[in-house]
């Protein structure tokens, strides 16, 4: 097993590596035909955020598996590329959080409160009280964008400071399932209410350079700015402006538009920028934290396939009220259904609704992509289905409500053509519950006969006088309808009929349409 680190990792890490296993190469801020070649045979590949880990160097390492990010952020790696080739990505999405908040905090205090200034000031042998009055931040509005890991601890410190604490994040509603302590509202909401805005979200399309100047205009005036997150969603010229037009008091920036940061760099000079070099998780405790942490989590994948805190593959909390590990089973097997009546399909629209539509439901998405692929008798993983749609020109849609079903919780997945819908009885097994509108309760397992008919005396009769005639056993057989002349049936078989009997059981009188579906 060969193990590549491109960044250098606290020795307590590196030593775990070594005595596990015989290959591990360590460099140290490598340049890119050095990784292009030492990855060329690795099994394993360990960075933290200064290495760039490309689609090229992804595509030229044909033993990679697992690769690994000592920190929280993926801006240097090429995600998409590792998932088409079903990589691993895993990182340690909490170790750094408390460090980093814990920094946000500093840089706005000391932005409030002037302590450059006041330190420069002493330094200087300088006594000049007057002139470093600050901000008192107990009373006033703090607004976080991203209440992800970081933001929620911002939220926790600066509610106890005593400041009203506003989020916004437009992917948060269906993943709280506890009070948050901040206010969920509208970027326009809290831009207009905030006295303080710390940035605590990724670069993602939608969040670079998002505090443009326009943004800053609608920020409330005398307002300070912190961003810990990615240094790509401020636009420094423009914040630069919002200063010296006097519109904004001050900022704080752990993060840059381009690492390493010059010296000579605007935002570096300015006296009312708070500048430190991407320290967040510069604690030895979080150090020490990431370095392990994703140590044991390339080692966990590598023994025994155990993957937590994956950046391309949701991680299934089971510590909820709800099965989802069952309803990504469920949502698998009606992905598979459609697939199995409908494989011309352009679109595949997962709604999930109930108490489940709190959970991060990404997992079930993935499962959806796969199984719908793996019916189609193309090879596919979790990681990579979602892409290998999307690269067939086949989209994927979520939709959630919270209620509106007649079940407590309730997957649909659906095609241009069909639409199924299934829920957990006694949240443990898995029933389809409606087909095209036809109300049914069948158990979605092996092999399966799926057929329409007209609604007439003798259909069943003459089903179950064919099947006994070819030695076919029913195992169980349920009927769906929907208030016309037509009625559906699932039918489970012990054995699979071969497609002359299909044929045959097509040409019974009554009968619509038939498919034989396998269930794995
Ligand atoms: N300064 C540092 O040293 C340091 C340390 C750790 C992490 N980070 C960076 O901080 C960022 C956040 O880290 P995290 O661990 O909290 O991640 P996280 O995934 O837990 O949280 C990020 C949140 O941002 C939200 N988000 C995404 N797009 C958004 C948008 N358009 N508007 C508002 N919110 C949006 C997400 O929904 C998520 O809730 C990452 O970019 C990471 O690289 C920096
Ligand atoms: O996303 C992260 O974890 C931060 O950007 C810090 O990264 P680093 O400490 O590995 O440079």
């Amino acid at each position: 097993m060969k193990i590549v680190v491109c960044d250098r990792l606290e020795a307590k890490a590196t030593r775990k590596l070594q005595e596990k296993y015989d290959q591990v190469v360590l460099l140290e801020s490598p340049d890119r035909q050095t990784i292009i070649e030492h990855s060329a045979d690795a099994d394993a590949i360990i960075v933290r955020s200064h290495t760039v880990i490309d689609r090229t160097i992804i595509e030229n390492s044909p033993r990679l598996r697992v690769l690994g990010r000592a920190g929280s952020g993926s801006y240097n790696i090429d995600v998409e590329a590792a998932s088409k080739r079903g990589i691993v990505v895993l990182h340690t999405p909490f170790i750094s959080s408390t460090s980093t908040a814990e920094l946000a905090i500093a840089l706005l205090i000391g932005a409030a409160r002037k302590l450059k200034e006041a330190t420069a000031d002493m330094a200087g042998g300088k006594w000049d009280r007057g002139a470093l009055n600050g901000l008192e931040l107990s009373g006033q509005t703090v607004g976080i964008i991203g209440y992800g890991n970081i933001g929620r601890k911002v939220a926790a410190i600066t509610k106890a400071i005593g400041m009203e604490v506003l989020a916004y994040d437009p992917y948060v509603r269906y993943q709280q399932t506890e009070s948050p302590v901040a206010d969920l509202v509208s970027l326009d909401e809290l831009l207009t209410r905030s006295t303080a805005v710390i940035v605590c979200c990724p670069r993602t399309p939608e969040t670079a350079g998002m505090f443009n100047a326009a943004l800053f205009a609608r920020m409330r005036a005398g307002s300070l700015l912190v961003n810990v997150g990615h240094g790509q969603v401020v636009v420094e010229k423009d914040l630069i402006a919002a200063l010296d037009s006097g519109h904004l008091f001050g900022a704080g920036l752990d993060v840059f538009e381009e690492e390493p940061t010059r010296r000579e760099t605007a935002v570096v000079q300015h006296p009312r920028v708070y500048t430190t070099p991407h320290i967040g998780a510069a604690t030895m405790k979080a150090q020490e934290g990431v370095c392990t942490d994703i140590v044991d989590k390339v080692i966990g994948f590598l023994d025994n396939g155990y993957i937590s805190g994956s950046i391309n593959l949701p991680v299934v909390d089971e510590n909820t009220e709800v099965n989802i590990q069952g309803y990504i089973e469920l949502a698998g097997k009606l992905a598979s259904m459609v697939s199995q009546l409908d494989p011309a399909t352009t679109r595949l629209c997962l709604q999930v609704n109930g108490k489940l539509a709190y959970s991060d439901t990404g997992a079930l998405e993935n499962r959806v992509a796969r199984e719908f692929l793996l019916a189609r008798r193309q090879e596919a993983s979790d990681i990579n289905a979602r892409f290998l749609l999307d690269d067939q020109g086949i989209s994927i849609s979520l939709g959630k409500a919270d209620q509106g079903s007649a079940f407590v919780n309730e997957v649909e997945v659906a095609t241009d053509n069909y639409s199924l819908k299934g829920t957990l009885l006694a949240d443990k097994f898995p029933r389809i519950v409606e087909v095209n509108e036809y109300k049914i309760e069948a158990v979605p397992q092996g092999t399966m006969l799926f057929f329409r008919n007209y609604d007439r005396p003798g259909v069943i009769g003459s089903l179950g006088r064919l099947l006994g005639e070819k030695n076919i056993n029913v195992a169980n057989m349920r009927l769906g309808f929907r208030g016309d002349d037509e009625a559906i049936a699932m039918v489970n078989i012990d054995t699979a009929v071969d497609a002359a009997t299909l044929q045959e059981i097509t040409r019974l009188d009554n009968i619509i349409d038939c498919f034989q579906l396998e269930f794995t």
